[in-house]
């Protein structure tokens, strides 16, 4: 997966959040989108998985050579946001099946390897609903990097997660980001560590 960013802006109303854009995105590489809050790293992700458009510039998307039209980006790839609600009124186990009707699960995955992955064993059956934050933010993670897609995008991949949970979201890196095209939002050093490309946000201020 290829994506070309060709001097992209984006503004709201009369205020440019990032203009004069030109990047370009590679399979098997990982990139940090870094700054500050409200420095517009959430925008320039939702630029990147085509659900937002660009105010001015051009973003292409290519995957194994042939060009993706912007409307069927979203099949390839898949994100955990902090926007990007679970179904509370699922149990745990029902979002998992309702999350691969419309995925497929990475090579050796399967719902069980997934929800032993996740290690909440008592939650199987439980509404989200009455999931902590920090559970629901598992859960997200999982969904994302189980998927057999060729773009991941993390934005603030471990909020809300303790120590242990940092440790199990870069065990998670280590088992399935490689040779997928990883993108993450962050300003917390511990969850971009890892990714060879550092793109900072205040660079592209007007
Ligand atoms: N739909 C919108 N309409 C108007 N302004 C918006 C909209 N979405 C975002 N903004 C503004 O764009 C700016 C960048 O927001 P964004 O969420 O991209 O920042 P961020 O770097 O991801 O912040 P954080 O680290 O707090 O998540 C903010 O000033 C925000 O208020």
């Amino acid at each position: 997966m290829i994506i070309t960013l060709q001097n992209i802006g984006r503004r709201f109303n009369r205020d440019w959040i990032f203009k004069g854009v030109d990047y370009t995105f590679t399979s098997g590489e990982s990139y940090a989108i870094l700054g500050p809050n409200g420095s517009g790293k959430s925008t320039l992700l939702q630029v990147l998985n085509g659900s937002l458009s660009p105010s001015v510039g051009k973003i292409d998307f290519a995957n194994d050579g042939k060009a993706v039209e912007i409307d069927t980006v979203f099949t390839h790839l898949s994100l955990a946001a902090p926007y990007l609600e679970l179904i509370e009124e699922f149990t745990m186990s029902e979002m998992v099946d309702f999350h691969f009707r419309f995925k497929s699960f990475k090579q050796g995955m399967d719902k069980a390897q997934l929800i032993e992955l996740l290690n909440l064993p008592k939650s199987t059956n439980k509404l989200i609903k009455y999931f902590s934050s920090g559970m629901k933010q598992r859960l997200k993670l999982a969904l994302a990097f189980c998927a057999d897609t060729p773009m991941l995008m993390l934005d603030e991949p471990t909020s809300n997660l303790d120590t242990q949970g940092v440790d199990w979201y870069l065990g998670l890196v280590q088992q399935f980001a490689a040779g997928r095209l990883t993108i993450v939002c962050s300003n917390q050093e511990h969850e971009y560590g890892f990714c060879n490309h550092r793109l900072s946000i205040v660079d592209y201020k007007v």
